[in-house]
């Protein structure tokens, strides 16, 4: 007889195969010089699998599901969350590039919870990603799921691979935008809405 209780680590299925990563990355070890053996370097290639894992969890995750609990709302003016910190990756490099969103939209009818908009930025933040792409996703999915009146997504980020590698730029930062439905079109409205995330 099968017994009963919370499913283990054991039992639920990963869908990320940490033998295949933790393979890889003994192959780099090798590959750059190192001995996969030694005492310190023995577990790294499991404690790699297990940070891909974690890191790139967002793979398997679908952001509408946290946008699911709205509230019927007559508020139509601008609602702004600001500095939503995140951690992501560069697709290229693998390196992390970390900073923060703010997002801001204007409803139609509708409100989401206010966290639901930071637990849709982890989503999309942990995956292989590029600033610009985690931009437009997050505008678009925000203004499509919301049917917002508007949707504005500043993301201002300091990438790893520009500060501790290559070019070597520490300090430097990159901001992109993405401005959908009345902040597109209303000029103004774009420009409160950039003021106000300016405003400190
Ligand atoms: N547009 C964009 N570029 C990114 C992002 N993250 C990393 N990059 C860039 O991706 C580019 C990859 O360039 P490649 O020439 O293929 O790779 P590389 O030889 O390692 O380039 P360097 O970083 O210049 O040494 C680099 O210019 C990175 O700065 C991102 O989110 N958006
Ligand atoms: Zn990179």
């Amino acid at each position: 007889m099968e017994e009963d209780g919370p499913p283990t680590a054991a039992s639920t299925p990963s869908p990320v195969d940490l033998e295949r990563i933790a393979r890889a990355v003994r192959e780099i070890l090798i590959a750059v010089g190192e001995n996969p053996d030694r005492e310190g370097i023995r577990d790294t290639p499991q404690r790699v699998a297990r940070m891909y894992a974690e890191v790139f969890q967002g793979l398997h995750q679908n952001p509408r599901d946290h946008l699911k609990t709205a509230f019927t709302e007559t508020y139509e003016d601008t609602i702004l969350i600001r500095d939503i910190a995140f951690i992501s990756f560069c697709e290229h490099h693998l390196l992390p590039f970390v900073g923060k969103t703010h997002v801001a939209y204007r409803p139609r009818g509708r409100v989401v919870g206010l966290s639901k908009v930071p637990r849709v930025v982890d989503v999309l933040s942990r995956r292989p990603q590029l600033q610009e792409r985690l931009t437009t996703d997050l505008a678009d999915l925000l203004h499509c799921e919301l049917d917002a009146q508007g949707v504005a997504v500043m993301v201002e980020a300091t990438h790893s691979c520009m500060t501790i590698r290559g070019v070597s730029k520490p300090g430097s930062s990159c901001w992109t935008f993405a401005m959908r439905g009345v902040y597109e079109t209303d000029p103004a409205l774009r420009a409160e809405v950039l003021a106000m995330v300016r405003g400190g």
